[in-house]
């Protein structure tokens, strides 16, 4: 795959949403003899994300970079989407070659799958546009593109355990209102990982009581949840305690707290409207932020579209 400049065929052949992946909750419960980390995480997947559209190319596959935080990185063969179109061609041959344009939107290195979520929606989509894909086993090559990437591909609320393999779906998770802040800091995750205390913490509680809505989830998560990724990432980045801190304040948050290994902090609106209103408040007070009111999405929602089916966002 290489870099070219804006593809000229205009009829893209389907798009798909890469959302931002956020961490609820994330207890570090132990280690592998490789260095991995045991978890137990609550995930849900946000309105905010990525998107990835699939051109024909007669030029072979290429990568084409956009959007407010495509600056920086690399459209090269170790770009994530890169690695997953190798990874699922080396699996299916006869796919056509396609050119990829991927419109980014989330920060990079952030703490809201970013990457990982770009690499599962390559495998979502170009499982979608091949004709024989049956065979090819895209939860597997997702683990092997990060651990993050089974959880990215499903992109369905859910509790992940082992170092993100073992997936469990919370079919009754309630819709949320939220804001992301990221104080416009990459964090690097295995960085954090190092900086990590305590290895060995309780897991999550073995049943997740049943939620009604923001409210129970916030009191849920407040009194039998952590980040335990939160102090070491903070170590490395102190300003995500001003972000964490900002949001805790605002009128109408019911939870703030650090997604991932950070540095992006989520916080749980009562509303939709308090979401905007304080999403507006702290751009005013920090411009130099990225600040984003979203909600969580519904499975159908990161499911990829073929060109003549409506992309809906
Ligand atoms: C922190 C989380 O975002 C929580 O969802 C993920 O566990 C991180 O997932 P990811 O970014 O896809 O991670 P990878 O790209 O696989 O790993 C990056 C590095 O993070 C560390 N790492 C990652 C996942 C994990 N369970 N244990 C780890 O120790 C390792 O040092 C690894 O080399
Ligand atoms: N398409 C991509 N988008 C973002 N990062 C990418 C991409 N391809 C490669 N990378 C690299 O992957 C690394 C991790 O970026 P990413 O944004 O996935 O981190 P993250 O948000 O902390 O993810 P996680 O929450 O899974 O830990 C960065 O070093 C980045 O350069």
């Amino acid at each position: 795959m290489h870099t070219v400049g804006v593809p000229t065929v205009s009829n893209p052949l389907g798009t798909v949403f890469a959302p931002a992946k956020i961490n609820l909750a994330l207890h570090v419960v132990g280690r592998r003899a490789d260095g991995y980390h045991l978890l137990d995480t609550l995930v849900v997947f946000a309105s905010v994300g990525d998107t990835l559209t699939a051109f024909p190319s007669s030029d072979g596959p290429a990568l084409v970079l956009e959007g407010p935080f495509a600056d920086g990185l690399s459209a090269g063969g170790d770009n994530l989407i890169a690695r997953a179109d190798r990874a699922f061609r080396a699996r299916c041959p006869s796919l056509p070659a396609f050119s990829l344009r991927l419109s980014k939107q989330l920060p990079v290195s952030s703490g809201i799958g970013g990457g990982s979520a770009d690499a599962a929606a390559t495998l979502r989509l170009l499982g979608a546009l091949a004709t024989n894909p049956g065979h090819v086993d895209l939860e597997a090559l997702a683990m092997t593109l990060g651990a993050d990437g089974p959880m990215c591909l499903r992109s369905t609320p859910l509790r992940a355990r082992g170092i993100g393999e073992q997936l469990q779906a919370w079919d009754v998770a309630p819709k949320l209102d939220l804001i992301l802040v990221n104080p416009g800091i990459a964090v690097s995750t295995p960085a954090v990982f190092r900086r990590l205390a305590q290895r060995e913490n309780p897991p999550l509680p073995e049943r997740l009581p049943p939620i009604a809505d923001s409210l129970a989830l916030a009191a849920f998560l407040a009194a039998w949840t952590r980040n335990d990724l939160a102090a070491p990432a903070e170590a490395e980045a102190p300003e995500i305690g001003a972000a964490e801190s900002a949001l805790a304040a605002a009128d109408g948050c019911l939870l703030a707290r650090m997604s991932g290994s950070g540095a992006t902090v989520f916080g749980i609106f009562t509303d939709a409207e308090a979401a905007r209103r304080a999403a507006s408040a702290i751009t005013a007070a920090r411009p130099d932020w990225w600040v984003k009111a979203a909600t969580t999405i519904s499975p159908d929602e990161a499911s990829p579209r073929r060109q003549n089916e409506s992309v809906g966002r």
